[in-house]
């Protein structure tokens, strides 16, 4: 059992409280003006990775104070807990062991006193055999051609990791070897996809961690159809048809080989499962030893969360100017800004990663919180937001705390646009950081030959506050170990954040209720008969479909 104490009840909440209404007094350009240290107190280097949170509305005091925090929230045991497979995830009675699947000391993790490593093990050495066979043309499809296109059939957990990582690694994908993803149970996504594939050459992952989710079975049996239709021989879904689920009834029922299912356990959290089997469209498509180093740097990060002191833990830190901004500055959101083109789906990955694990409003006691918990994630790639939102993030009302990242070293480096957008990259953090007062804004106005008249006029538009608080991860390169590092330290972040806010991170309770509903309503859409037995919008909304469709 994970300790309960509601954050707002600890000493440094309190503490936090008072010491927030001089530090909101307060501008960075002083702070930086005060301590010409602050990029060196306020950094953080792990291998490939550096992390400078210096801009931030923080002097040393609020880091020891919010250290303070994490420390009356019992989070070091907390960590413990989670290492160790106690079960941690109460309310569904699981341990939560993301963790293990990255174990590259291979060091026992226990679970109701059973070493889960040697299955882990089992799983990883299952993909890596046939992740090479489908690379090197050895697995072959029912006409014995090689596999060209995988399609993987998932959604939530096992749709966003595959999809995000594969995006972001794309520079180390087989060439000849394409992956798709399917997860909307809108039929113009599998129609789109299937649309120009070759039943010879493709290969379907079905990717679901219950094997019952609705718009996996629909588009897996689709699919399936599809497939049928031209290779008409039920004996060929085997070369065809992976499952990857930690069902086996449900798999064998769908009529996937058993020696096609890849297995994964209740202790994998959906969203915490690209690791797992789940990452096997990512072995297939960056190649095994790729995916040991994602596994690798994920390890890294787990280790230094584990072990480092919390005021030099780049998880517990981020996780705590989280809180900061959310709890004390009444910050709604945060907003993750890559400046790298391949990383486009990181932001809406930790969408999930985040608003599923901390969108929760009951505390572990059982009790409502009377305090904010999760933000609302969102950030697309620099340097297009820069063209599209963050005019509102520089002069907008709202405080939005951002999280810029960049590699240094391109996997494109074409002329000089990595120079370009890393100008940006540094710009930006800057311009948000310093702003622009108002004499500042009237003396490039009369330099642009301005009179006082046009100046008055335009200046309080030009000027900008600034004040706005950033957090730059610098890292040397995207590379596979680099990422399997950049989302543990993520995953720890929302784990840090959840522990503190005392609130379940591992369940997620608020998306049944939508899917109940959906299951009732599905069958009443079956006949043309109006309906009536919900309230007069939904009834209303159900006939008028019932009219046009
Ligand atoms: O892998 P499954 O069981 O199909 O579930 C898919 C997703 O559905 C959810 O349960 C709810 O959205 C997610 O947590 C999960 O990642």
């Amino acid at each position: 059992m994970l300790a309960s104490t509601p954050f707002d009840k600890t000493a440094a909440y309190k503490k936090l409280k008072t010491h927030h209404k001089t530090i909101s007094q307060k501008h960075l350009r002083e702070l930086f003006e005060e301590d010409p240290e602050r990029h060196r107190k306020f950094s953080i280097r792990l291998g490939d990775i550096l992390l400078d949170y210096s801009k931030n509305r923080i002097t040393t005091r609020t880091r020891a104070y919010l250290v303070q925090l994490a420390e009356e929230s019992g989070l070091k045991d907390a960590i413990e807990k989670m290492f160790t497979g106690e079960k941690i995830n109460s309310t569904e009675g699981r341990s939560v062991l993301h963790i293990a699947l990255r174990n590259r000391a291979n060091t026992p993790v226990l679970v109701d006193g059973k070493d889960v490593m040697p299955d882990v093990n089992e799983v990883l050495a299952k993909m890596k055999e046939f992740s090479g066979q489908v690379r090197s043309g050895a697995w072959k499809g029912y006409t014995n051609k090689e596999i060209t296109d995988i399609v993987n059939i998932g959604i939530g957990g096992s749709d966003l990791g595959p999809v995000m990582v594969t995006e972001a690694l794309k520079a180390y994908g087989k060439k000849g070897l394409k992956v798709h993803f399917v997860s909307n149970v809108d039929g113009t996504h599998i129609a789109e996809t299937l649309r120009g594939l070759n039943s010879e050459t493709t290969l379907f992952m079905i990717a679901s961690k219950t094997f019952t989710t609705q718009e996996t079975m629909a588009n897996a049996h689709s699919a399936r159809d599809w497939f049928l239709e031209t290779a008409t021989d039920q004996e060929h879904v085997k070369k065809h048809f992976v499952a990857i689920s930690t069902n086996r009834s449900e798999v064998e029922k769908f009529g996937i080989d058993p020696a096609n299912m890849f297995g994964f356990w209740d202790w994998v959290g959906g969203r915490y499962s690209l690791w797992s089997a789940i990452g096997l469209s990512i072995a297939c498509f960056i190649g095994f030893q790729n995916f040991e180093q994602l596994l690798s740097g994920a390890h890294d990060m787990d280790n230094h969360f584990r072990n480092t002191r919390f005021d030099k833990n780049i998880p517990v830190i981020l996780a705590l100017l989280g809180i900061w901004y959310n709890n004390f500055f009444d910050a709604q959101s945060q907003a993750i800004l890559p400046y790298d083109q391949y990383m486009h789906r990181f932001a809406a990955y930790f969408q999930q990663g985040d608003m599923e694990s901390n969108g929760k409003y009951v505390g572990r006691d059982g009790q409502p919180v009377d305090y904010q918990t999760g933000p609302v994630i969102w950030g697309e790639p620099g340097t297009n937001g820069q063209h599209a939102f963050y005019q509102l993030i520089h002069q907008g009302t709202k405080l939005i705390p951002c999280d810029f990242i960049a590699p240094a070293v391109s996997h494109n480096p074409l002329g000089d646009h990595h120079k370009m957008l890393l100008s940006n990259f540094f710009a930006q953090t800057e311009a948000l950081m310093n702003g622009k007062t108002y004499d500042e804004a009237a003396a490039e106005l009369v330099a642009a030959g301005k009179n006082q008249e046009e100046i008055a006029a335009l200046a309080p538009y030009k000027a900008f506050t600034g004040n706005r608080p950033t957090n730059s991860i610098l890292v040397k390169k995207i590379t596979p170990k680099v990422l399997g590092s950049l989302i543990a330290m993520y995953e720890h972040k929302i784990f840090v954040q959840g522990i503190i806010w005392n609130i379940y991170s591992f369940d997620q309770w608020g998306v049944e209720l939508g899917k109940q509903l959906a299951n009732k309503i599905y069958p009443e859409l079956q006949s043309d008969w109006p309906v009536n037995n919900h309230d007069s919008s939904t009834n209303g909304l159900i006939n008028q479909y019932k009219r046009w469709r």
